[in-house]
């Protein structure tokens, strides 16, 4: 018998099995040699949404639980995806993006964050050209309230901009992008220059040394501003105008959208002089943020108590059902539970997150929503006396009316699924709309409820609208029948008495009574004023719809007006108004961060350049009467006269010793610069522009370049940057590490492996944000490309003690002694004491780096075979003990300490640590 024959296939079955087997192997093989990734991780990635400087942003899909999630992707050789991930893992707060999960790939980090399909605020502005007052003050209030958080847990953005900004699907603002972002604890006074030309404080434009909490407060004074007005307080096309306007001039504060109030707030923000700024906890409770400060306050300190103590977690109704539930499943709930502590921010932590807010989702799309109309419809209803015409139906509208007090619209209508009413939905039912903040996230998390009762009133009120607006769903129902006949026989309570109706309506005192000081809520706003979707929709369909229409139209007017109550308190048409700002004109620069260090070793062009060209112009600005009139030169407007010296030097160091009082007005000397050549004729200041423009701004971290390089840059501090050189660079010069405010934790790289540093002080910095349409996309340097950056380098925190502050400089510390020293994570005992995770890289750790009390993010060449993915160590839990000095400088992992070492901004990040093995 054949061979063939002993399968029972004919030679012709043979040879097709063997195509498909082919072909089968073919498919397979093509896989693995696609660059088209398709997952990561548990995630599979739907489309590109972005494109950040190191990488893009997909949408992606968590498998597990079908939420989506935006998958951040960043070169490993970005060190701002360190400080990163240091810091946003650190952040559980609601107007804050959810940082779910961290995936370390071969050359990749990858983000898993919370999606927020609003877009950035910037692009919302762009969409709105203004935006009302009513949402400037919810959002701005929001805003405040992730900066607070931050500020509590003494750590400062240092990049705040609406590009940072993004809205979630109910239109609330989330906080993001850190990575310029640092702890303060251990250095109150900070060097670094970073942040976006536009948004900077005048102490940085001017380089000094300046206050992290002061810097966020004047970004928030611009981003104010630029929500309120449409346009920028100090913008214009050359950067430098930017730079002398921000040291030098008041913005316009003549806009009918300014407020009394809120130019109060404005010119507090705004004040040139840092120490006359307010904090963020003052700027809450100032009146022009009123109810939306208050409520953000109380609430973001009752999650900040609840987290410091830690007591609370897992204590939820929502979280406990939840771990009940996987450990039904056969989860492991201990790792679960110590991953999500630790933040960790692994697949466990990442899925836990996520399974929570699908909890949420479902807890809310199970209750049964009671649309407002039926309860207006309710109302007309009660206020009907039975008459003849109508009484045959009565009953059932009467037991239809009775139904919707014990059961659901949706079973009512026959419109959702048949889900039977639990007592709690019993309950709900019964409840009045103020109820809906009881949802509560597990956090303690609702500032956001406090708002977002209105929004959930509008967002139920606009949830019926398609009900209301579409022919009845069942056309056999017979309740819409005969609620439009009814509506029929009553066309003069739609035509003649309705706006008295509505007043008098429940939803209508819903409304005023959630917001006694609003006319009008966000969601209302967004969907009346901005989609325009109320007045512009054809009124044809159910009768229904002209209760609703009116509403809607209602809301929509008192958006109208709200957006434009100061054009009519100016006399001027709001058409006018708003024609005002119908052409914005989107540019955008790169934020930077310029590092001491380039100031004390190599260059100094940076400042000297910009301020240079800031003191030529003066002669300028002297030359116009008005303007030398207008900008008020602030006593913190002072200039180095020694950066006219160190202009030209390529190493020259740039010396702040002397600064001389721009009142003074002393003339500049030029010595021939190429700067100070054209800066005279560059800079024709005008005054305050007639007209500002809405910019994109990059962020850049602009640590040092060529001449060359700097000269073929055009965004906002190419030009003030440093030289470097940008091959090779050598290690950091021992001597040059004290009083620098640093960019990064501990980032190091094995010496003689990659012939760079990846130190954001000795290296060229890329810019942190690039093209995607209007985004320009930052030119990899060659030699990054090049870099033999090893694919078994690992990424994991490292023992030490070294105090940053402390008279011995860090890369002289042994990290062998540090090692020894710190040598707890070989301990048992000690590690149980720690609470030392033993999980973490474990396999690749061939030093004892568990129970540190300080990280340090290092690259390691591991002696192990790299495997792809690697776990990802534990996020120090430090944001629970910053309050507590005590415990922070001498706390263990566990209790949530780190060394004050650890401020994530080292001046050491990103240095080749000779003795680092
Ligand atoms: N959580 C998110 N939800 C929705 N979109 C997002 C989210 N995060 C980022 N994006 C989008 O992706 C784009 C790029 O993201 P992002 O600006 O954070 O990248 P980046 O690497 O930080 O850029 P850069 O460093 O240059 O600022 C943005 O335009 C933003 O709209």
């Amino acid at each position: 018998m054949s061979k063939a024959a002993t399968i029972g296939t004919t030679k012709a079955e043979q040879n097709n099995i063997r195509a498909i087997i082919g072909s089968s192997y073919n498919k397979l093989y093509s896989q693995f040699q696609s660059d088209d990734l398709t997952e990561v991780g548990n995630y599979k990635i739907l489309d590109p949404i972005g494109e950040g400087s190191f990488g893009k942003v997909y949408l992606a899909c968590h498998k597990l639980t079908h939420r989506k999630v935006v998958l951040k992707t960043s070169d490993k050789k970005d060190p701002n995806i360190v400080r990163e991930v240091f810091y946003h893992r650190q952040f559980n707060y609601p107007h804050i993006t959810r940082l779910y999960e961290v995936i370390v790939t071969e050359n990749k980090v990858w983000m898993a964050l919370e999606y927020c399909p609003g877009k950035e605020l910037y692009d919302h502005l762009l969409k709105m050209k203004r935006i009302p007052i009513n949402q400037c003050v919810e959002l701005f209030s929001q805003i405040c309230g992730a900066v607070y958080y931050t500020h509590s847990l003494n750590c400062v953005h240092r990049d705040l901009k609406l590009e940072n900004i993004l809205l979630d699907k109910n239109g609330r603002a989330k906080l993001t992008d850190f990575g310029f972002t640092r702890e303060c604890m251990t250095k109150s006074l900070l060097e670094t220059v970073c942040g976006t030309t536009v948004y900077m404080a005048p102490e940085i434009t001017e380089r000094k040394v300046y206050d992290g909490f002061k810097i966020d407060v004047w970004a928030l004074g611009v981003i104010l501003y630029t929500i309120m007005t449409g346009s920028m307080p100090f913008d214009e096309d050359d950067q430098t105008k930017v730079k002398w306007k921000i040291i030098n001039e008041m913005p316009d504060f003549s806009s009918d959208a300014i407020t009394e109030d809120a130019r109060d707030l404005l010119t507090r923000l705004l004040s040139k002089n840092p120490a006359e700024r307010p904090s963020v906890k003052e700027i809450l409770s100032h009146p022009f943020l009123q109810p939306f400060g208050q409520t953000i306050l109380q609430e973001t300190d009752s999650i900040l108590l609840k987290q410091r103590d830690g007591t609370m977690r897992f204590h939820s109704k929502k979280e406990r059902r939840l771990l009940k539930m996987l450990r039904r499943s056969g989860f492991d709930i201990r790792a679960i539970k110590n991953s999500v502590i630790k933040r960790k921010c692994d697949n466990l932590s990442g899925l836990w997150f996520l399974l929570l807010d699908q909890q949420g989702t479902h807890e809310h799309m199970l209750k049964p929503r009671r649309t407002r109309s039926i309860l207006s419809v309710r109302k007309v209803f009660d206020n009907q006396k039975p008459n003849e015409e109508n009484s045959h139906e009565d009953g059932i509208i009467k037991s239809t009316l009775e139904l919707t007090k014990v059961g659901s619209v949706g079973k009512l209508l026959g419109q959702q699924e048949n889900i039977p009413p639990s007592s709690s939905e019993k309950k709900r039912d019964n409840a009045t709309f103020d109820d809906k903040g009881s949802h509560a996230d597990t956090m303690g998390v609702s500032s956001v409820l406090l708002n977002s009762k209105t929004h959930d009133q509008s967002q139920l009120r606009m949830s019926s609208m398609p009900l209301m607006r579409t022919e009845s769903p069942r056309k056999n129902n017979n309740i819409f029948k005969r609620v439009s006949d009814f509506f029929k026989t009553k066309k003069h309570i739609n035509q003649v008495g309705m706006t008295d109706e509505f007043k008098g309506s429940d939803t209508y005192q819903a409304d005023m009574d959630a917001s006694p000081n609003r006319s009008i809520s966000f969601a209302t706003l967004k969907k009346a004023t901005f989609d325009e979707t109320v007045s512009e929709k054809p009124k044809k369909s159910s009768p229904l719809k002209s209760n609703a229409d009116v509403k809607l139209d209602k809301k929509a007017a008192d958006a109208q007006k709200s957006t434009l109550v100061s054009s009519s308190a100016k006399g001027t048409s709001g058409k006018e108004d708003l024609a005002f700002y119908d052409q914005p004109i989107v540019k955008r620069f790169k934020s930077t961060t310029s590092s001491e260090n380039s100031r004390q070793v190599s260059g100094g062009t940076y400042d000297v350049d910009s301020l240079h060209i800031i003191r030529s112009s003066y002669s300028d600005i002297k030359a116009s009467p008005k303007l030398s009139q207008s900008r008020p030169l602030s006593n913190t407007s002072q200039f180095s006269n020694d950066t006219n010296t160190s202009d030209y030097s390529t190493d020259g160091n740039l010396t702040f010793g002397n600064s001389f009082d721009s009142s003074a007005r002393p003339t500049p000397k030029h010595n021939g610069s190429q700067y100070s050549l054209n800066s005279n004729s560059d800079l024709n200041i005008k005054p305050t522009s007639s007209r500002r423009y809405l910019r994109r701004n990059l962020s850049v971290q602009s640590e040092a370049s060529t001449t060359s390089e700097r000269s073929s840059r055009t965004d906002s501090f190419y030009d003030i940057t440093t030289t470097t050189n940008l091959v090779k660079q050598p290690f950091r010069d021992k001597s040059s590490t004290t009083n620098r405010d640093s960019v990064l934790p501990h980032f190091s790289t094995q010496k003689g492996v990659n012939g760079w540093s990846t130190s954001p002080k000795n290296s060229y910095m890329l810019p942190r944000r690039s093209s995607l349409g209007r985004r320009r996309r930052a030119k990899k340097p060659s030699f990054l490309n090049n870099s033999q950056h090893g694919p078994d380098d690992v990424i994991r925190e490292e023992s030490s003690s070294v105090d940053e502050d402390s008279d011995v400089p860090q890369q002289n510390f042994p990290m062998n002694v540090a090692k020894r020293t710190l040598s707890a994570g070989n301990d048992p005992v000690q590690n149980a004491t720690l609470g030392v995770d033993n999980d973490v890289d474990n396999a690749d750790n061939q030093s004892p780096v568990n129970g540190v009390l300080r990280h340090s993010f290092s690259f390691h060449k591991s002696t192990s075979p790299s495997p792809k993915l690697r776990n990802f160590s534990e996020g120090s839990q430090w944001t629970a003990f910053h309050n507590d000095s005590k415990s922070f400088m001498t706390g263990t992992e566990d209790d949530g300490s780190i060394s004050n070492a650890d401020n994530g901004d080292n001046e050491d990040n990103g240095d080749i640590d000779e003795n680092d093995e």
